[in-house]
């Protein structure tokens, strides 16, 4: 029988990564990674304004990058005509203003330039205030909108970064047609769409960020949207009410695409989804286990049969949807919006006087401080880790917030921020280290804790992503802290592989998922058990962890410190 492959492609926060892979049985053939070139180098960003927003171009170049490379490097052994087909997922929600024709407006000449005519990234929190109404505006209603999202709209999703674009940015606003997904965007792109009206949107997409709920035919009404600000009056007429799962197919390439991809136009593009959902698909998702990509944020995944969750509604989460990860399954979603990024915080902060001194210190010339700093850079957190792993953890060890980027769940509230406590003259960088490490598995633990306090067990946990492959001391904390044992996947990129478990699908290749799961994964390359001595150490932490967590929280505290901060501004 001739041999049939498929490609995954998996956008992630910094680079998109393509696998091609043998539809049989899921062996990997060729892999490449491209980084954002713009991203790179820190454009159309304001960290301290948490604005992250993305070119186009740099999707564009990236997916066109990796597939050649993976064709490339496959050459001999996979011919053009064997690839059969190709799903993606993306970071999300990470929406975009486009043209009637379905354009973003970044890839007009006007608006080249222009970071709200760009992606906006998952983690840009520039729409707090949006959300916070969204919020107060929902709850004046009979029906409850935000239901299927947890009870609270975040400042990471859809309609929050749509009306902030609309009201920042009149030029952006009298071209927008519509706002699309980035794992809508590019299946589009394939399959060369010219009108905005038939971009298929993804389940996963809409009912996870866009309000979207089979119960509500659709999309909220328009008279939600208009009477929270008449900006949107009008916008779900250019939105959507069809939804897809993602073993369905977007269309085929076309010509365009398969002549710059080097492949036919008989090749399958199947309906995108978020990567977290098609990771655990790639990770061998079962029922009731909490699927987590570990990276710079968490991304968690549930699957329970529907009948079983039945009218069970999960406070807190990113919302619970049919069919967003398994078609038939409800998958349930949750994260924490810093994870790898809050070790990269205390990274950058300790390489600060390496970057600003040591060049005016005259001792080494550009060329090896750029060095020195390149080895620092990679070898900080490992070591640290190493050093971190060796210290006895005791109840009173310094104890931090992981809410370096706000707190997605349980509860999202994107304007809390962390905190270090206990700290004094004999804390040194590996303790401040080990606070943030345990800080990021408390916030994990405070995941697994609302599913089962809302009704949901969780049986077991499978961590895919950067930091579960590359760190046995974090996922060993985390096994204690929750206490439960966690199995690590063997691929290197489980999101990728899901991609293409779907693609093999899409294909028909399987009838459905699961058969493609089956055939094509990849199986667990370690687990981390809870080790009891740790288990109850931690547990007592974590208690100390939830009353810092209420403390930070708390609503008076936090206005006068609103007010504090005020007062210094107007000072100023
Ligand atoms: N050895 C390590 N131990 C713990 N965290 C690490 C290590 N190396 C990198 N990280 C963290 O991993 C994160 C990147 O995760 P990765 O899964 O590679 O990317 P992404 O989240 O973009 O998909 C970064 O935030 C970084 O701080
Ligand atoms: O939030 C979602 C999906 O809903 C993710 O796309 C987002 O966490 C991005 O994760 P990473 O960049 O992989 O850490």
């Amino acid at each position: 029988m001739e041999k049939s492959y498929v490609i995954g492609l998996d956008y992630g926060s910094d680079s998109v990564r393509a696998i091609l892979v043998d539809a049989a049985n899921g062996n990997e053939i060729a892999s490449s990674v491209f980084y954002y070139p713009r991203w790179k180098k820190g454009e159309f960003c304001d960290a301290s304004a948490s604005q992250f927003r993305q070119h186009p171009l740099d999707y564009i170049e990236g997916l066109e990058a990796t597939v050649k490379d993976c064709l490339k490097k496959a050459e001999g052994v996979v011919t053009a005509q064997q690839v059969k087909a190709i799903s993606v997922d993306t970071t999300g929600s990470t929406p975009i203003a486009v043209d009637e024709r379905g354009v973003p407006l970044a890839l007009l000449d006007e608006f080249a330039d222009n970071p709200n005519a760009m992606f906006v990234l998952w983690k840009d929190h520039t729409a707090v205030q949006e959300a916070q109404q969204i919020n107060d505006h929902a709850n004046s209603f009979d029906l409850n909108y935000l239901k299927y999202v947890g009870g609270v709209y975040s400042s990471e999703w859809f309609w929050a970064k749509l009306l902030h674009i609309l009201r920042v940015d009149e030029s952006v606003r009298k071209s927008l047609y519509t706002w699309v997904e980035h794992c809508d965007y590019i299946p589009f792109l394939l399959t060369g769409g010219t009108r905005a009206t038939a971009i298929k949107r993804s389940v996963c997409a809409a009912g996870h960020k866009s309000l979207w709920a089979a119960e509500f035919d659709g999309l909220p009404p328009n008279s939600f949207f208009s009477s929270l600000d008449p900006l949107l009056d009008g916008i779900t007429a250019r939105l959507f009410t069809e939804t897809y799962t993602s073993d369905q197919s977007a269309g085929t390439l076309s010509e365009e695409w398969a002549a710059r991809l080097g492949l036919s136009t008989d090749v399958v593009v199947g309906v995108g989804a978020f990567d977290c959902h098609m990771g655990a698909v790639g990770g061998e998702i079962e029922p009731y286990y909490v699927s987590k990509v570990i990276g710079t944020s968490t991304c968690d995944v549930l699957v329970a049969p529907k009948t079983e969750v039945a009218d069970t509604l999960v406070k807190g989460i990113c919302g619970q949807v049919d069919g967003s990860v398994i078609p038939g399954m409800i998958g349930m979603e949750a994260g924490q919006s810093a994870f790898g990024d809050a070790y990269a915080w205390f990274k950058q902060v300790l390489l600060w006087p390496v970057k600003n001194l040591l060049a005016d210190s005259g001792v080494l010339g550009e060329e090896d401080v750029n060095k020195v700093i390149d080895f620092i850079d990679d070898q900080i957190i490992p070591q640290l880790g190493r050093q971190a792993e060796a210290l006895p953890v005791t109840q009173t060890s310094e104890l931090a917030l992981d809410w370096f980027n706000g707190r997605r769940t349980p509860d999202a509230d994107q304007t809390l921020k962390a905190a270090i406590s206990g700290l004094h003259l004999g804390t040194d960088a590996p303790r401040i280290f080990r606070a943030i490490v345990e800080a990021t598995c408390f916030g994990a633990k405070g995941i697994v804790d609302r599913f089962i306090d809302e009704g949901i067990p969780v049986k077991g946990i499978i961590g895919l992503g950067g930091v579960a492959k590359k760190s046995p001391y974090i996922m060993q904390t985390m096994a204690d802290v929750i206490n439960m044992p966690i199995r690590v996947h063997k691929s290197e990129q489980t999101c990728a592989l899901g991609a293409a478990m779907f693609a093999a699908t899409v294909a028909g290749i399987y009838t459905k998922v699961e058969d493609a799961m089956e055939a094509m994964g990849q199986g667990f390359e370690r687990t981390y058990s809870p080790r009891p001595e740790m288990v109850a150490i931690y547990a007592d932490r974590y208690e100390q962890y939830k009353k810092l967590g209420s403390f930070v929280e708390n609503k008076d505290a936090r206005i006068s410190e609103q007010r504090l901060v005020s007062q210094i501004t107007e000072n100023e």
